[in-house]
């Protein structure tokens, strides 16, 4: 069936990102008060592309779930709209959901069943599963998750690393276009962070667009594409991942035992926001950066500055956070 965006009134430059036929979660202005009056999400503009490994990242607390069971059509939103797959939520969920699996504040496993009975149950719990090959789905979801081996064994004892590819597995038994996975690493210990993050990667590589939360910056920046960082209910920023990290240029760091020489130097070599920290001098470098830091270097070593260590730290994208937000990420919980 061919599909057609429909845009929203109002769309266009200036007003927000674009929901074209490539946006395969698109939000405007979404915001949900609770019933207490915590307003949890405020004025959300979300653009998913198609294709892309999407990262929904703030604290504990910033709004993620929330918008995550407004987009899934769990809960009513206050106010604003939700467009997923091109389609109106909560009001499509119908012809949504099937399309996209979802693995939400952990999966809903039967712990005296084995992996394979509870992808079995999953798959007979959907209408649309033709039961003659409902075998073979299960068996092709257990070894794209890598449980083709514990299968028999039952689920409660499977490390949670191994539930979390089980709940996978269930949000894989039907082909999708979308995979919404909450804090899917949430609680692993490395070893099955690493396996969850690879898994993610596979997925994405198929063409699947995958948006999953996270705490985590470094999770982030290692998996995803495209970001969107969230705190206290707001958006913050969203975009391509190395331009998010970009958009915070590192910092120049000079380790000197002669600071204040090393702070007026730089200064004059048209270094920005110079910080003088004990022994350590740092700065946003000039713009070209390959010519003017070797200038800057030859200026302070002409100046008599005794210079211990120069470079250049990599941005990432906590830099871009703290520089937007002027908090550090708290990633307590
Ligand atoms: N059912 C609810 N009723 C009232 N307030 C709620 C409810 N659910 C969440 N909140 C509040 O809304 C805010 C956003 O919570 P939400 O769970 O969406 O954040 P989050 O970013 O997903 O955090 P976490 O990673 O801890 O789940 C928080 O202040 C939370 O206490």
């Amino acid at each position: 069936m061919a599909e057609r965006s429909t845009a929203e009134p109002g769309s266009g430059p200036g007003t927000g990102p674009e929901a074209g036929p490539d946006t395969v979660i698109a939000t405007r202005a979404l915001t949900k008060r609770y019933r207490g009056g915590q307003l949890a999400v405020d004025g959300l503009d979300l653009a998913v592309p198609a294709g892309s490994v999407f990262g929904f990242l703030g604290p504990n607390g910033s709004g993620k779930t929330t918008t995550i069971r407004m987009l899934m059509g769990l809960i009513e939103p206050t106010s604003g709209t939700a467009r997923v797959l091109g389609q109106p939520m909560p009001r499509a969920t119908r012809t949504v959901l099937p399309q996209v699996g979802a693995l939400i504040e952990g999966p809903a496993l039967y712990g005296f069943l084995s992996g394979r009975d509870n992808l079995l149950r999953y798959d007979s719990a959907d209408p649309t599963a033709d039961p003659r090959t409902r075998r073979t789905r299960v068996a092709a979801a257990l070894d794209r998750v890598g449980l083709t081996a514990a299968a028999s064994k039952k689920a409660k004892a499977y490390s949670l690393g191994m539930k979390q590819r089980l709940g996978l597995a269930a949000a894989l038994l039907q082909p999708r276009r979308l995979l919404v996975l909450d804090e899917p690493t949430n609680g692993l210990d490395p070893q099955g962070m690493r396996e969850i993050r690879s898994l993610v990667r596979e997925l994405a590589s198929d063409g699947t667009t995958v948006f999953l939360s996270s705490h985590l910056l470094d999770e982030i920046e290692q998996v995803c594409t495209h970001a969107a960082v969230m705190a206290q209910g707001r958006l913050i920023i969203q975009g391509p991942v190395a331009e998010l990290a970009a958009g915070a240029r590192g910092r120049l760091v000079v380790t000197t035992p002669d600071p204040g020489d090393a702070a007026r130097v730089l200064k004059e070599q048209g270094v920005a926001d110079v910080v003088v920290t004990e022994d350590r001098v740092t700065g946003e470098p000039p713009d070209d950066r390959d010519r003017d830091l070797a200038e800057v270097n030859a200026a302070l070593v002409s100046a008599g500055v005794r210079v211990r260590g120069f470079g250049v730290e990599r941005a990432s994208l906590e830099d871009a956070f703290v520089a937007l937000t002027g908090e550090g990420f708290d990633v307590a919980g």
